[in-house]
């Protein structure tokens, strides 16, 4: 047996067609194509390549891109004020700030300072206060990547037995949540957990979001599980760099039931993911009925 691969770009090409239909449909009702801003500050890796993915995605899709690159030795106060900018103005309709910020900035209060209705990433107490009372918000981008893939691949979830390895504000938890409102049973598990091997195996559906290369071994999975590997681990091999997920990738391949790659799984989801989620805050401002998505076969 060999894993049915979940091409992510693939969901995420669709995803981006359907994203780029809306904001057809919002023009046509005289709106302003979508803006979206992101604000990098220093040259974190991950966040890099985030953005060059990003850039080219929201043009892509008839929407507007907004870039502010900020030097590593940005102050606390210019930051704020940048947030504060991009809330008044109305060419915007999402913003999200790169994550992690460098050492000397505290990021609790950058993201407090971001307006709800703008907070593509949900990570506004405002956003994760709605998800948790199951009241509609914004949910941070690899969460709803990660639920559109499986909506994708499994359809419904009622009764499945989840894994979440990992319990960030921006993936793990999230997802987990979700998962729990897809009526999945949900085990959430972290550093501090005992067995980990034994808790993966017992998972018809394990999410890895751990930040740590090929940590997620073959014979931790079940027989036929879905497997969601969020990681993206930049790793050197003979002096050249590539990206690897959480997973095992090869070791889980003949094992799994379903698999994400990395590149191509989740991360492309994210993006597209981020595009939805400033479409969906377009059509809320402006007072329109904001579309749902769904990568399920018509
Ligand atoms: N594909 C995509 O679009 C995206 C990918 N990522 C990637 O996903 C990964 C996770 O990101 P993020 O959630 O932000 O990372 P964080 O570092 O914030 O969180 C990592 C989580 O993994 C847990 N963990 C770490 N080591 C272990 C271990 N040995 N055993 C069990 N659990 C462990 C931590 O536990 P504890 O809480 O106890 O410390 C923590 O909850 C990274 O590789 C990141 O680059 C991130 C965003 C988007
Ligand atoms: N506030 C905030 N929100 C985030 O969601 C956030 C963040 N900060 N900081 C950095 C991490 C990382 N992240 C990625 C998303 C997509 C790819 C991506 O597009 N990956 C592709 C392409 C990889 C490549 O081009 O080589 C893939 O996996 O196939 C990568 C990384 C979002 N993050």
């Amino acid at each position: 047996m060999t894993a049915r691969i979940l091409d992510g770009k693939a969901f995420a090409a669709k995803l981006r067609a359907q994203v780029a239909d809306a904001v057809v449909g919002l023009t046509k009702r005289g709106r302003p194509a979508p803006g979206l801003a992101v604000v990098l500050v220093g040259d974190d890796a991950a966040s890099q390549v985030y953005v060059r993915n990003k850039v080219k995605a929201t043009e892509g899709a008839g929407m507007r891109s907004i870039e502010h690159r900020l030097p590593a030795d940005t102050t606390q106060d210019a930051l704020l004020q940048l947030v504060a900018s991009l809330n008044d103005d109305p060419t915007v309709d999402g913003i999200l700030v790169q994550l992690p910020l460098p050492r000397h900035l505290d990021s609790a209060p950058v993201i407090a300072a971001i307006s709800p209705a703008k907070d593509v990433d949900g990570l506004t107490i405002e956003n994760v206060g709605r998800l948790a009372a199951g009241l509609p918000g914004l949910v941070p981008c690899t969460p709803l990547g990660c639920m559109l893939l499986l909506d994708a691949a499994l359809g419904d979830l009622a009764g499945k037995r989840a894994l979440v390895i990992g319990r960030s504000a921006l993936v793990g938890r999230p997802i987990a949540q979700l998962l729990t409102q897809a009526n999945a049973t949900v085990t959430v598990a972290h550093s501090k957990t005992r067995d980990l091997a034994g808790e993966a195996r017992r998972a018809e559906i394990l999410v890895a979001a751990i930040g740590q290369a090929d940590f997620v071994r073959g014979d931790w999975i079940a027989p036929g599980a879905t497997v969601i590997d969020v990681g993206i681990n930049r790793i050197v091999e003979n002096g050249t760099a590539r990206l690897v997920g959480d997973v095992a990738y090869d070791e889980a391949l003949p094992v799994a039931g379903a698999i994400t790659p990395v590149p191509g799984g989740v991360g492309p989801m994210t993006i597209a993911c981020l595009l939805a989620n400033t479409v969906v805050a377009a059509h809320r401002r402006h007072g329109d009925v904001a579309p749902r998505w769904s990568l399920k076969e018509d």
